[in-house]
């Protein structure tokens, strides 16, 4: 992949040696755990036994495939980094490191990922891992995020993939079960996000990424993440109608599922109908829904694993 520098060396001179938790950081560490739990549970939720060594390095895969393509956003994007205050401070537009070494560390990571998957789990599911990580790094940051409101709705589908890859990795083939596990993920993005660009939508504007609140305005992003979690509601249900043999879950997730999209709507609704009085507003209900959505996935994957895995344990008890 032979792509220039984003803004032809606009970001600062690095300073001093970057060290391994600069490294660290251009992996995007906080965000990547939800992506490497739901690619986990994927994984344990699947229908079958897997050897847990592959299984380990199947997640492995997942991780430094995620944080390979992170790193690759973040040489991209390192002069629109820098010039928002809730970005200004990672590696690159911090001047800790030359853009060049976060380049070579993300195609480093990036590459081994999608061998050693290949290798372990199979080529199917190192496919996947390589589209996903081509959806983050060219679709979504280079092409939609700079061009298009509906940037992250169609990017959205880069994070969705992991647990298709871990559920892959132990049934050998893409079912319904793992379609439906990526659309949940898929119609959760726009909610996650818009709740946060709302509360920091002045950073985005000011850098020029025409993010959903600052192309149509606040009243239709509230519409839309209203719209989009109405939809997440029913869809986190169609899992349970599907056949047990094709590992479709059972009441336990029925009733995580339903209590948890219900919580998810009710604090959507408090979003997208509401009004604001002033500018300085404090967006608290917009700052619950985003951290919502990460409990409430976090919530929803752990469920469907146990909705697998207690009646097998209850049954060595
Ligand atoms: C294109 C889609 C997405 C966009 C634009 C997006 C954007 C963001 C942003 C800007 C933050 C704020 C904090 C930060 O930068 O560290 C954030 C937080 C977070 N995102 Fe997303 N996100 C997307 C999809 C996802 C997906 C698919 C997952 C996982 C399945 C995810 C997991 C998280 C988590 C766990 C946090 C909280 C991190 C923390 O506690 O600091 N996001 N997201
Ligand atoms: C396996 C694999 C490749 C997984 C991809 C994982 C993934 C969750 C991709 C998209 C989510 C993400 C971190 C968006 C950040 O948006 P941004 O980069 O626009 O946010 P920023 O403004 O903080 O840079």
């Amino acid at each position: 992949m032979s792509i220039p520098p984003a803004n032809n060396g606009a970001t600062p001179a690095a300073r001093q040696p970057a060290d391994w938790r600069d490294f660290f950081a251009l992996t995007k560490p906080r965000v990547m755990t939800l992506v490497i739990f739901t690619g986990l549970c994927g994984l344990l939720a699947a229908p079958g036994h897997i050897n847990p060594v592959i299984g380990f390095a199947t997640i492995l895969c997942i991780a430094v495939g995620a944080g390979g393509a992170a790193a690759l956003n973040q040489w991209w994007e390192a002069d629109i980094d820098a010039g928002m205050k809730r970005t200004a401070k990672r590696p690159l537009p911090a001047g800790r490191m030359e853009r060049e070494s976060a380049r070579d560390f993300g195609m480093a990571l990036a590459g081994l990922s999608v061998l050693t998957m290949g290798l372990a789990a199979g080529w199917l599911c190192a496919l996947i891992l390589a589209g996903s990580i081509v959806y983050y790094a060219l679709v979504y940051t280079v092409w939609l995020k700079p061009r298009t409101p509906q940037n992250i709705v169609i990017g959205g589908g880069a994070g969705a993939f992991p647990p298709m890859i871990g559920w892959v990795a132990v049934t050998g083939h893409i079912t319904w079960m793992p379609v439906l596990l990526f659309m949940i993920i898929f119609m959760w993005t726009p909610p996650h996000f818009w709740a946060l660009a709302l509360f920091v939508k002045t950073d985005y504007a000011k850098v020029g990424i025409p993010m959903m609140p600052v192309v149509a305005g606040e009243k239709s992003t509230r519409r839309q993440i209203f719209a989009y979690s109405v939809l997440l509601l029913p869809l986190t249900l169609l899992p349970v109608f599907l056949p047990k043999s094709d590992g479709g879950p059972g009441w336990i997730y029925g009733v995580s599922a339903g209590v948890l999209s219900t919580l998810f709507l009710l604090l959507a609704i408090r979003v997208g109908f509401r009004v604001r009085r002033d500018e300085d507003d404090s967006m608290k209900p917009e700052k619950q829904l985003f951290a919502f959505s990460v409990l409430y996935l976090f919530a929803l994957f752990a469920a469907l694993v146990a909705d697998r895995w207690v009646p097998i344990i209850g049954g060595y008890l």
